[in-house]
């Protein structure tokens, strides 16, 4: 079996899984902490694990630059180059290089770029994004696609999203099956109902061992978001995890589960959490305010990270005032521990079949705000 998917139970359109890899099991729902150039900035693996993550995300564009995938696998493969013991997830790079490299090419075979680290040309293709993934022992793959931009005329995003679904018929050719690991499909389509069903309907018909969404948390907003997973998860296989790519908040996480999707990957918590902002159950906080400096509370009272287990928001503040590295240390450590708070919150929530009454609860005590 490539990666299993187990179905445990349901609560409306939320579900409450199970993956299996090669490299151990993910509780779903699940959020994926961004681990780009082969670390989650900040924090040590063993504290991501504390946190309650189970997968990480790796980058094919970040990897391949720097230190390239050959190294990589000389060196045993991601796990073992980055002490993560655990599953990995890697994206393909389509959607890296068009968020970060310059003079970027687009054709039929695939991109070609500069990279944006030293220039140097580069290409990647289905075949390529498939062999460097795979040189990094990725669990899981993701097919090689190109993210629509948004906004986007209709027959632009249709065009965009068959390119894709060509892209991932080369993908599923070129991908290596192992037990164990996996390939995931990308439905794109941007906010168009039949482009997203048109787009669901080729991928399962080549077939993989997830699909995810992807063309969203570009900028359309979460009403548009949400409105596009509301006609487009009903559609997607039942029986596969459903990864909603990017995303996102809090209250987005919570919104998306109650569409049915499963597992999320977003660099907030941690991008965040380098800038002094922390995510709390009243909302979020920023430690650089003046209003924290003699404050001896802790960041959240109901948390039980080491941040706000031992340290008060004076100290924070006063960490993040000078720059001193421990400051992004603690507010990474606590963003993340937040967000898997959450995401247990939700698995419970459906187990429990009161996903209703825990999303509203949630939402209120986010309007809360911070006292
Ligand atoms: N918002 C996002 C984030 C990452 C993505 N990665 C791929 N491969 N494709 C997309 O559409 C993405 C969208
Ligand atoms: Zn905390």
């Amino acid at each position: 079996m490539t990666v299993g998917y187990e179905l445990i139970s349901k609560d409306g359109a939320a579900r409450r899984g199970r993956l299996t890899t090669a490299h151990g099991t993910i509780e779903t729902p699940a959020f994926m902490p961004v681990g780009t150039a082969a670390t989650v900035k900040c924090m040590l693996p063993d504290s991501v694990k504390a946190t309650g993550a189970e997968i990480l995300l790796g980058n094919t564009y970040h990897l391949m630059l720097r230190p390239g995938a050959e190294r990589v696998e000389k060196l045993g493969g991601l796990h073992r180059f980055m002490n993560w013991s655990g599953p990995i997830l890697t994206d393909s790079g389509g959607f890296q290089v068009m968020s970060l490299s310059k003079l970027r090419k687009i054709s039929e075979q695939g991109v070609t770029f500069q990279s944006h680290v030293d220039g140097k040309s580069h290409e990647l293709t289905p075949e390529s994004s498939m062999k460097i993934q795979h040189q990094l022992d990725s669990n899981i793959t993701m097919c090689f696609d190109e993210c629509t931009p948004f906004p986007v005329e209709k027959k632009d995003a249709a065009e965009s999203m068959r390119l894709s679904m060509r892209w991932a018929q080369r993908s599923r050719d070129a991908f290596v099956d192992r037990d164990g690991y996996g390939l995931f499909g990308i439905v794109q389509g941007s906010v168009f109902e039949d482009l997203r069903h048109e787009s669901i309907e080729a991928l399962t018909k080549i077939g993989f061992d997830g699909y995810a969404v992807g063309g969203l948390a570009v900028g359309e907003g979460q009403e548009a978001m949400f409105s596009t997973l509301d006609f487009t998860t009903p559609s997607m296989p039942e029986d596969k995890p459903r990864y909603l790519m990017g995303v996102g908040k809090p209250d987005d996480l919570v919104g998306a589960v109650e569409r049915g999707i499963d597992m999320f990957d977003c660099v907030l918590p941690t991008r965040c959490g380098r800038t002094g902002q922390a995510f709390t159950r009243r909302g979020t906080v920023n430690i650089r305010n003046a209003r924290h400096a003699e404050d001896p509370r802790p960041l959240d009272p109901g948390c039980a990270c080491p941040c706000c287990r031992d340290y008060s928001r004076a100290y924070l503040h006063h960490l993040f005032k000078t720059g001193e590295v421990l400051g992004l240390m603690l507010l990474t450590w606590h963003n993340l521990a937040y967000f898997q708070e959450v995401m247990a919150g939700l698995r419970s929530a459906i187990e429990g079949g009161r996903l209703k009454e825990h999303a509203a609860a949630f939402r209120t005590e986010q309007a809360l705000g911070d006292i």
